[in-house]
């Protein structure tokens, strides 16, 4: 994982980013994710809506692609993309097989209000967005699952629980986090008082963003 200085730009807009980022981070979904006990009914609606965020998430990563300031930052973003468009989406596609997914619910599901609002956000952001600010919505989408993802103390036995937490839970994904990470602190470095305080407005927004994520799916 890239070095981050102590206290950098994104520590600071996670730290002001709380109590929410640790109620992502520690949120009882994802402790049931990891003892494997989620009904099945519910794995498959989170999955079902996770999906379409997907999609808004990838056309962000695009966006991110067009914006960046430098050949080597869009090869990292592209490599990111890769993942997306093959591990992912087969894990999304073998999964929704497994739970029985019906195939308009792949494509066109009723979205929840958590789902809905996390999309208007990653399409202003995408539309409107500085490089800075789309890289401070994708900080937040990765670097909270990473942060939940590490907690799991073991792999449950269903591979739909278990992949979509190796899925964060990797070197590969840890090395990304901290790609994206230095990426911000590099761009943030640049930006005057009024640029960095839209970006944490940004930040604690995708942070809540999450935690309602998680909360639709749960209790
Ligand atoms: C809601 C949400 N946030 C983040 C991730 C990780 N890309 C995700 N799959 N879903």
């Amino acid at each position: 994982m890239a070095a981050t200085p102590p206290d950098s730009f994104s520590d600071q807009l996670r730290e002001r980013s709380e109590p929410d980022w640790t109620a992502v981070v520690r949120h009882p979904f994802t402790d049931a994710l990891f003892d494997g006990s989620i009904p099945d009914e519910r794995m498959r609606s989170y999955l079902v809506q996770d999906y379409q965020f997907v999609d808004d998430f990838l056309a962000l990563l695009g966006a991110a692609v067009a914006g960046a300031d430098r050949y080597a930052s869009r090869l990292a973003l592209a490599g990111s993309i890769a993942v997306v468009t093959s591990e992912e989406n087969t894990y999304f596609q073998r999964s929704f097989d497994a739970l029985g997914v019906a195939e308009a619910d792949r494509v066109d599901p009723v979205l929840d209000p958590a789902t809905v609002a996390f999309r208007d956000l990653m399409r202003e952001t995408r539309d409107g967005g500085s490089y800075a600010e789309i890289l401070t919505v994708l900080t937040v989408a990765e670097w909270t699952y990473l942060d939940w993802a590490k907690r799991a103390p073991s792999k449950p036995g269903s591979f739909v629980h278990a992949e979509w937490i190796e899925l964060h839970a990797n070197p590969d994904f840890e090395e990304w986090v901290g790609w994206l990470r230095a990426e911000l602190d590099r761009v943030g470095a640049d930006l005057d008082e009024q640029e960095r305080a839209r970006c944490l407005r940004l930040f604690q927004r995708a942070t809540r963003c999450e935690v309602d994520f998680f909360d639709a799916h749960w209790g």
